[in-house]
């Protein structure tokens, strides 16, 4: 008996020595300095799966770093300087990037409407991170999501190093919101509320599967489903021209980075819904697509199908995959095909 736990102890040992000999894991922000990057990097300094926080943005980096940098956590925090030189040695090294860098939307505004100016913000961080991290997981929060994530695979693939395992369009604030609002609704914890959210990232490419839930009765409540797909506008609308959800977000970003790290750090099953170059609607001509992930070491383990759906949600899901298909993506594509950059 005692032998036994003797064993078992030296082998949890072990374990935790091999964990942290091996799990050296740089995380950089790019936009750190914004209403996201900010709450992010405070909740990623907390995080002791980070051993490594690089904060980059156009201005004020430096400053954000210094601040977080008198936490007391054992990671060391780096602020960089916006140079091309700064950008490259925040990005060096990194396991996961995470971008959220461009402009929120303002009342009247859709996300789509923010494309003209964070493309070329995507696209140019797409090729730095392209040239000074190519192996690192890539997250992308800049909206709109559905066609910044395109962005990156274009660029990627361009400069040769396009891995489909790891790059991500993080949507993981509409599976956090849909948990809350259903706990609500049902006087339960949200801990327990496992809400599906598959599609993509705005309006009507956002798609909750209640069915899949442990409240099936949910499906066709019409004020839920409006909620959960048009809850940023919720967010933009109270912030009345100050922008748009940043808090919530930056613990849904933060989740999703320690998914990822849990994930190569040898956990098993770790599982998040997100978009991603996927083969579930190819033949549809929709190359990303948001479902469920099994996450692994190497990124993306396994993309799990939709699942079986309510005939409500069948007909949410044909309006998302057209919406996916007829603007987003392409428009992705086509806008690194025209304006391809420096
Ligand atoms: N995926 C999602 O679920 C969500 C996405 N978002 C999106 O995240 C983005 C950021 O939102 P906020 O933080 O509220 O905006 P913000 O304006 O407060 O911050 C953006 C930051 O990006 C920086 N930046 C701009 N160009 C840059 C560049 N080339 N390199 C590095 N940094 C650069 C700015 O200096 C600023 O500090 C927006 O596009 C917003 O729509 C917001 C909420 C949820
Ligand atoms: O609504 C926005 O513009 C920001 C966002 O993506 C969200 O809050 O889900």
């Amino acid at each position: 008996m005692f032998a036994a736990r003797r064993a078992l102890t030296g082998a949890v040992q072990r374990r935790a020595f091999t964990a942290s000999a091996r799990d050296l894991s740089k995380v950089t922000v790019l936009g750190a300095a914004g209403g996201i990057g900010q709450p992010l990097s405070l909740l990623l300094k907390l995080n002791p799966r980070v051993t490594d926080l690089a904060l980059y943005d156009i201005r004020g980096g430096p400053g954000v770093a210094a601040d977080i940098s008198h936490i007391n956590t054992k990671s060391k925090v780096t602020g960089y300087d916006p140079t091309p030189t700064g950008l490259a040695s925040a990005l060096k090294g990194a396991e996961i990037v995470l971008i959220p860098a461009g402009v929120p939307r303002k009342p009247g505004m859709t996300r789509d409407d923010l494309f003209n100016t964070n493309a070329s913000i995507v696209r140019d961080l797409a090729k730095a991170a392209a040239e000074s991290a190519p192996d690192a997981n890539i997250l992308v929060i800049s909206n709109p999501v559905n066609s910044t994530v395109p962005i990156v695979a274009e660029i990627f693939k361009a400069k040769g190093v396009y891995n489909p395992k790891r790059l991500f369009g993080v949507t993981t604030l509409d599976v956090v919101r849909a948990s809350r609002f259903v706990s609500e609704l049902k006087n339960t914890d949200p801990v327990d509320e496992n809400i599906t959210v598959i599609g993509g990232h705005s309006g009507v490419t956002i798609v909750p599967l209640f069915s899949q839930s442990s409240h099936p009765d949910l499906v066709g409540d019409a004020t839920l489903l409006n909620r959960v797909q048009f809850g940023g506008d919720e967010v933009v609308k109270a912030k009345d021209g100050a922008g748009s959800a940043t808090l919530s977000m930056a613990m849904a970003g933060a989740r999703f980075a320690e998914s990822l790290l849990k994930a190569a750090q040898g956990e098993k099953g770790v599982v998040e819904p997100t978009f991603v170059d996927s083969p579930l609607y190819k033949d549809q001509g929709i190359d990303f697509f948001a479902s469920k992930v099994e996450l692994g070491p190497n990124g993306v383990e396994k993309i799990h199908d939709v699942g079986k759906l309510s005939g409500e949600e069948q007909k949410l899901l044909d309006a998302c995959l057209a919406d996916l298909k007829k603007v987003n993506i392409s428009k992705g594509v086509a806008f690194v095909a025209e304006n391809p950059g420096k």
